[in-house]
């Protein structure tokens, strides 16, 4: 795995969360997208290979909003592009990786996603990300 797909940041509302980046000269890249599944809102920053990806809340019970209520805005995870995701949530297992889900749920843009827990990655939240293939 080499490339940082993207880097996710939690906010309350997508307009608000948008401003710093928008003063920093960057462009959302295509329409926000609801991801049902993950109870979000997403907006996306093109920066090269990686995105900046703004996570909003559509629900009090997501991931998000447990987030936001817990430590507010801010960096919430970082993700990984892999190109076979069944073969290397095999391998990080048997480097003793602690999996939040080991059967992938759907992600942004078709993608397929599995995380790692925060208390593996040494604070921070992973997540690997298998994009359709010939895309991302
Ligand atoms: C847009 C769709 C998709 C994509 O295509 O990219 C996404 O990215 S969706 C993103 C949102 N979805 C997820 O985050 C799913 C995975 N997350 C989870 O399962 C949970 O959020 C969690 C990580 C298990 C935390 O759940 P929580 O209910 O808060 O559990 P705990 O209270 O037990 O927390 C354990 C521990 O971890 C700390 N924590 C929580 N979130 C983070 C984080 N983002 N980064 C770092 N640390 C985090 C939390 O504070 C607890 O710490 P202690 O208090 O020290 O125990
Ligand atoms: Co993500």
């Amino acid at each position: 795995m080499q490339t940082l797909d993207h880097v996710a940041i939690a906010t309350p509302d997508l307009e608000t969360g948008s401003a710093p980046y928008l003063a920093l000269g960057l462009h959302p890249e295509g329409p926000d997208e609801l991801v049902e599944s993950q109870g979000v809102q997403v907006r996306a920053f093109r920066l090269g290979e990686t995105l900046i990806e703004l996570l909003a809340p559509v629900r009090p019970d997501s991931p998000i909003a447990r987030f936001l209520e817990q430590r507010g805005p801010g960096l919430h995870h970082l993700a990984f592009r892999v190109p076979q995701l069944e073969a290397e949530v095999e391998r990080l297992e048997a480097e003793g990786a602690r999996l939040l889900n080991r059967e992938p749920r759907p992600g942004r843009a078709g993608s397929r996603v599995v995380f790692l827990h925060p208390k593996w990655g040494q604070g921070t939240l992973m997540e690997l990300v298998e994009h359709p293939q010939g895309e991302g």
